[in-house]
């Protein structure tokens, strides 16, 4: 195994410096929480009562009496997300898991989880990006009720994770495992899906076609099968140690699962005995795996928002520089849709996150030495689990080589050198762009300006085919306080149809993408949003735009004098009482007033600080 790389080393040690007083006031609280005596004993007789008061008789003295450990399940279960519906039968699982290791275990509360695929390019996707800190906030609640001596987490999907790690996080006294319940089976290929949507955006096929395409690709329970930002929530909890190991991506109906199931409830019990707990887990060490393994395997743009947060809410301060100054020393070994062809099906047959996680510990790109949930060192992340002759999970080391190199590579023949994430800056404000999923002829593109106030203005101009020639195609007012800061995935298929017909495009927007978009030149999360008087406001119809993700700048390339002179652009009356009223948008306009930028994970609890 190689030393650690200096660059991991580098930027773990300024995260860790300017992070010093909020992660030491952090600790201090969590210590303080871990020091007082179990929870029968803590409460008052009258909160005892309430909170075993529904338990059988014999649980109720296990865990008054004999102060047995009682554990709290948080789940996300609901039938609206593919990946979500396993989980109705867990709870009865876990609790006859917890009985047969002589604990108990309470549902301690659930949380929302919104579907993005259902909310995509429609209004309920501006509830989306909130959706998090509501979860994180649901999280808090249901382990508020303080009778728990360790919690396990069940969701997947894109803010679900990151909502449940921060409200864990804010218990971080506790030991924590996350239960994920799998990918749903191979159905029709990503690329066929997104093939059939263009052609439906040229009025090539019909709505049935379309309908039959969506849903031979989205048929079964499990997490949809490309790489987005469901599935990049999977492997970096791997590379936090955070699940059982190799628990990510087998099917929700494997025997397999059952028993990865039955493991996290052993394992959490395991933790807590040991004395182990959630936040010091997540020191500054694994915040630096998990941000390698986003870039080492081509994942979602959102986690340069979420895993910001994440890290906030363990009392660590990471920034798209720290992001930036990671993807050019780690190495891209990963290629699954919208970064290739396979989906997550075949990335688990050839090697998964197990192979990821084990090549990156050999080069030194990634902390070895770091808490999990199974112990000490994250060398144990680079095995794979099978099931034993008494349905027992039994693991072995990973296959020294991938099982698929269009899929998977070593460290030492990676798909690209750097990660497939980058940081823009220049007069148009601060952007990221996932460059590994973009052509390499698209990564520079210099053309007029085409402004946007909605992504239906774009979408209808296509229709009306005035979308000619090369253009860049500004969308603005989609930041966290204008409308909640939608994905804007709809626009790839019109978009990918015109960069088909030879048009040089790209999109800039202060808005969010899909994990699953991909091949469309992007500058997103652009801020300061143009609902504050950001760069964006201030761009026109014709003013020449350069994205150039080699050098990592966004320029408007217009006269300073003349620049400095026009006055930003404001959305009109309509948008606005469009972005607040309807879906249930009323509900979240204190979170718009209050949400922080882009960059700083748009978080909804943290005081917005003077530079913001
Ligand atoms: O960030 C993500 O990964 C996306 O939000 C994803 O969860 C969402 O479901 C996609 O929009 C679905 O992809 P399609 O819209 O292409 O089906
Ligand atoms: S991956 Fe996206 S579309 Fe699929 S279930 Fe999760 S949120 Fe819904």
């Amino acid at each position: 195994m190689r030393p650690l790389h200096p660059v991991l080393a580098e930027v773990t040690a300024r995260i860790d410096e300017r992070s010093r007083g909020l992660r030491g006031a952090y600790l201090q609280r969590v210590d303080a929480m871990r020091q007082r005596p179990p929870a029968s004993q803590r409460l008052g007789c009258a909160n005892v009562a309430h909170a075993f008061a529904a338990m059988p008789g014999d649980e109720r003295l296990k865990v008054v009496a004999e102060r047995a450990p009682n554990l709290g399940v948080v789940t996300a279960y609901n039938d609206m997300l593919s990946a979500h519906r396993p989980y109705e039968g867990f709870p009865a699982l876990i609790r006859q898991a917890a009985h047969a290791a002589g604990a108990t275990v309470q549902v301690a509360g659930g949380v929302p989880a919104m579907c993005d695929g259902v909310t995509q390019g429609q209004p309920g996707m501006e509830l989306s990006l909130f959706s998090r800190d509501t979860i994180a906030m649901g999280t808090a609640i249901a382990l508020s009720h303080d009778v728990f001596d360790g919690a396990l987490l069940l969701g997947i999907c894109d803010k679900i994770v990151p909502g449940l790690l921060i409200g864990a996080l804010h218990f971080g006294h506790l030991p924590c495992v996350f239960v994920p319940a799998g990918p749903m089976s191979s159905g029709l290929s990503n690329e066929a899906k997104a093939k059939v949507r263009e052609q439906a955006a040229q009025g090539l096929v019909g709505r049935a076609e379309l309908l039959a395409a969506e849903q031979a690709a989205y048929h079964g329970e499990g997490t949809c099968t490309f790489y987005g930002t469901a599935n990049s929530n999977q492997m970096l909890l791997e590379a936090m140690g955070l699940h059982v190991p190799g628990a990510a991506f087998i099917h929700p109906h494997a025997p397999l699962r059952e028993a990865l199931t039955r493991e996290a409830v052993d394992t959490v019990l395991a933790l807590a005995a040991r004395g182990g707990c959630i936040g010091h887990q997540v020191d500054a060490r694994c915040i630096v795996n998990a941000m390698v393994a986003l870039l080492a395997t081509g994942g979602s743009t959102n986690h340069l928002i979420h895993w910001v947060a994440v890290a906030r809410a363990a009392g660590h301060l990471i920034d798209w520089s720290d992001f930036s100054a990671l993807s050019a020393v780690v190495p891209l070994l990963a290629r699954v849709y919208p970064n290739g062809a396979a989906d997550v099906n075949q990335f688990q047959a050839a090697g998964g996150p197990a192979f990821v996680i084990r090549e990156l510990l050999q080069a030194g790109l990634m902390h070895p030495d770091v808490h999990t949930v199974v112990g000490e060192g994250l060398a144990a992340y680079g095995t794979v689990p099978g099931l034993g002759a008494q349905a027992e999970v039994v693991r072995a080391p990973v296959a020294a080589e991938s099982g698929d190199a269009q899929v998977l590579r070593p460290a030492s023949e990676p798909f690209s050198a750097t990660g497939g994430l980058q940081l823009l800056t220049g007069n148009l404000g601060r952007a990221v762009i996932k460059v590994s999923a973009v052509p390499a002829d698209r990564h520079v593109i210099e053309a007029p300006a085409r402004v946007f106030d909605s992504q239906e203005a774009l979408q209808a101009a296509f229709q009306a085919g005035e979308l000619t020639g090369d253009f860049v195609a500004v969308v603005r007012f989609q930041g966290p306080q204008a409308n909640g800061m939608p994905e804007l995935h709809k626009l790839t298929p019109p978009l990918a149809v015109l960069q088909g017909r030879g048009q040089r495009v790209a999109l800039v927007t202060d808005g969010r993408m899909s994990g699953a978009s991909g091949k469309v030149s992007a500058a997103i999360h652009v801020w300061p949003e143009a609902l504050t008087g950001g760069p964006l406001a201030k761009v026109q119809d014709g003013d020449l735009i350069r994205l150039d993700a080699e050098a990592g700048t966004l320029q408007a390339l217009v006269p300073q004098a003349v620049w400095d002179a026009r006055t930003p652009a404001r959305r009109t009356h309509a948008l606005a009482e469009d972005a607040a009223h309807g879906w249930g948008r009323e509900l979240f306009a204190g979170m718009r007033q209050q949400v922080l930028t882009a960059e700083e994970g748009a978080c909804t609890w943290v005081p917005r600080s003077p530079l913001g």
